[in-house]
Parts: structure tokens; C-alpha cells; sequence
């Protein structure tokens, strides 16, 4: 009789996986972008620790699932925002990591194919890529860091990370953002208390020890410094309901401050804040640019989804799709988006000159 097996018996199979260092290799991060990334991360700082009194504007997509219709996006984008520089500094969100509720597509790093093949390191390619001509256009990139060891693969393309509703009371979550180069805003949970992400910035801001991989793949041990530049991210929640509005985000002011926080944050208009329906994003930012032209300095940074086409489709077997419309939660599209950054801009430079 032979020895009675007790490991891996719920690992059906295994593939090598790429490690950062040939990835980036391959893929090698020029000057020029390097530039867009850091300059991005500095005055995302900036603005978010209330020393540049413009907004950071984060827009895109809910994911990434066509390479060629985000990048189609941020050019659009980019276009739209040039005369609003003065007001609105525009960050193009590009997510390819997907917590769900239960289960569904994960996002393009770990089913690039869209169609359960699961090829991990053609979707880590595709994301350093898409990272690369992103900065390439001269747009910073947002991205939710969900898998705390792929941040290593392209977490130095990215100028501002976040952590989801789903994860931010996770302690190696909180790790993760204390190593992490860049500006991170941390979602209230999903039944929309602030607590939990208020905890997680002050988490942050520590020193940690953690495991986690090297450049060259090998298992590690690594020490953060600690990140200074946690923000809280309001996105509503299931048993608080949405919390844009000025009470709620007076409340989180009051919150951050008491918790010797700078009183500075983002709200996400989508989410729980637009209960699902991605057209009221629309109400949100006009509450939101209500509550700036009224002096409500707390506000410093917006989140919209938005893609090419309005709304959202289902993913079939990823064969028949919609160009440049949503494969995860319902969008707004472009052409929809841009009047209400136009109305944020408009808002923004109305109260510094009141
Ligand atoms: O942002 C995207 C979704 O809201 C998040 O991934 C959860 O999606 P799900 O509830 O459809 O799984
Ligand atoms: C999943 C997301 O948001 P949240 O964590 O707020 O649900 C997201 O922004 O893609």
C-alpha cells in the first residue's frame, strides 16, 4: 500500500508561468513612458494631498477585453480633455484584473482568450502592452492590483493603483499597497462602510514584511517602506446605499481628518453609487459639481466607466462582440462622458475663482 497522499489534491494541473524579469525583458519600459508614468504619480500626489487645485479625472472602461478598442478609447479620450488641462487631469482607467461577486470572466491577464483557455502569460503580455501604449499616448493609467504577486509584472507602468471593495479589508492586500510606487485608493467595502478602507489606508502607510516574488521569480520575503499617499474612494455600498452625496461626503471628510488623514478623496460614480445603472453616473457628477462650485474641498478625484459604445454586452464565446462596448459592467460612452467632465472642469474653476 502506498504512502496516503494528503497535498495538491485539489490541483487538477499546472503551467509555467513567465516570470517579470523576461516579461520585462521583452517588453522593456522606454524613457519616454517611464516619464508619463512618474509624472502621473506625482501630480495625482499632488492633487490628492490638496497641492494642485485641479481633479483627477480616472475614465475608462470597467475592463480591458480588446487591446485595440481601449487604446482607440484613449486616444479619444485624451483628445477631449486637452482643452480641460487647466481643471481636469485626465487618468485613463485600464483594469485587466476583475474581482466577482461569485464567478465570470476575470479579466484579460487571466483569460485573454475570452473563452476559458486561461492563457496567464499571453494575458500578462497583453497587459504590459497595452500598459506601454497607453504611455505611449501620454495618458497615466489606473489599474485595480487584485492578484498580489502580478503587480510585479507591470505595476511600474501604472500611476495610480487601487484596491477594490471586495479586498480592502485583506490584510496582504494592505501589504501590497504598502510596497506599492504609486499613489493607491482604497474602495469602501462593499456594504459601503468607510471604516474598513480608512483602516486599510492607515494600514498602508506602515511598513510591512511579506512573502512575495522577486523580478527573476523567485519566492521572497520583501519589506515596504510604507506608502504615504493612501486615498479613501467612495463608491456606495449595499446596506448604506450610494454615498456621493454632501452629507456622506462631508462624513468622510470629517472621518479622514479625525483619523489624522489628509481630508482628500475620490468618489467612483459608478457602483454602488449608481446602484448598477450606469447612467446615473450622470446625477452623481452633477451632485459632485454641486458639492465642489459649494466649497466642498474634500472632492479631489472622480471616477466614471465609460467606454467607446454605451452600455454592456454578454461575453457569448467572446466571437461575436460589440466593438468598444463593455464586457463586464454597463458603461457610458464617450461621447456621453465628455459633457460631464466639461460640467466638472467648469465646476472646478468656478470655485477657485470664488
Ligand atoms: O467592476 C466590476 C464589477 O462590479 C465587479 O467585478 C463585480 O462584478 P460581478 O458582481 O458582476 O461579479
Ligand atoms: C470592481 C470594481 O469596483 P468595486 O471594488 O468598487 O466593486 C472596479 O472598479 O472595477
Amino acid at each position: 500500500m502506498g504512502q496516503t497522499t494528503t497535498d495538491d489534491i485539489r490541483i487538477g494541473s499546472a503551467r509555467p508561468l513567465i516570470t517579470p524579469w523576461v516579461l520585462a525583458d521583452e517588453l522593456p519600459l522606454a524613457e519616454g513612458a517611464a516619464a508619463t508614468v512618474a509624472n502621473g504619480r506625482r501630480t495625482i500626489e499632488g492633487i490628492l494631498s490638496g497641492n494642485d487645485p485641479r481633479v483627477v479625472a480616472i475614465v475608462g472602461p470597467c475592463s480591458v477585453h480588446d487591446p485595440a478598442a481601449l487604446l482607440d478609447f484613449a486616444r479619444q479620450f485624451r483628445a477631449a480633455c486637452a482643452p480641460m488641462e487647466d481643471a481636469v487631469f485626465p487618468v485613463l482607467r485600464v483594469y485587466f484584473e476583475k474581482p466577482r461577486t461569485v464567478v465570470g470572466w476575470k479579466g484579460l491577464i487571466n483569460d485573454p482568450d475570452l473563452d476559458g483557455s486561461f492563457h496567464i502569460n499571453k494575458g500578462l503580455h497583453l497587459a504590459r502592452e497595452v500598459l506601454l501604449n497607453v504611455a505611449d499616448i501620454g495618458l497615466p493609467a489606473a489599474s485595480e492590483f487584485l492578484d498580489t504577486t502580478f503587480g510585479q509584472y507591470y505595476a511600474d507602468l501604472v500611476s495610480f493603483g487601487a484596491i477594490g471593495a471586495r479586498t480592502v479589508e485583506s490584510q496582504i492586500h494592505r501589504e501590497l499597497a504598502s510596497g506599492l510606487s504609486m499613489p493607491v485608493g482604497f474602495k469602501n467595502g462593499t456594504n459601503g462602510h468607510i471604516d474598513v478602507a480608512i483602516d486599510a489606508i492607515r494600514s498602508a502607510a506602515h511598513s510591512h514584511w511579506f512573502p512575495s516574488l522577486t523580478k527573476e521569480g523567485t519566492p521572497a520575503i520583501l519589506r515596504s517602506t510604507g506608502n504615504p499617499h493612501g486615498y479613501l474612494i467612495l463608491r456606495g455600498g449595499k446596506q448604506t446605499g450610494p454615498n456621493y452625496g454632501p452629507a456622506a461626503v462631508q462624513e468622510a471628510a470629517v472621518a479622514l481628518a479625525e483619523a489624522a488623514l489628509t481630508p482628500s478623496l475620490i468618489v467612483d460614480c459608478s457602483h454602488g453609487n449608481s446602484e448598477k445603472n450606469h447612467q446615473r453616473q450622470a446625477q452623481v457628477m452633477s451632485s459632485l459639481c454641486e458639492q465642489i462650485q459649494t466649497g466642498q474641498e474634500a472632492i479631489r478625484g472622480v471616477m466614471l466607466e465609460s467606454h467607446l459604445v454605451e452600455g454592456s454586452q454578454g461575453i457569448g464565446d467572446g466571437s461575436e462582440l460589440v466593438y468598444g462596448q463593455s464586457i463586464t459592467d454597463a458603461c457610458l460612452s464617450l461621447a456621453n462622458t465628455v459633457p460631464l467632465l466639461e460640467q466638472l472642469a467648469a465646476a472646478v474653476r468656478m470655485s477657485r475663482s470664488g
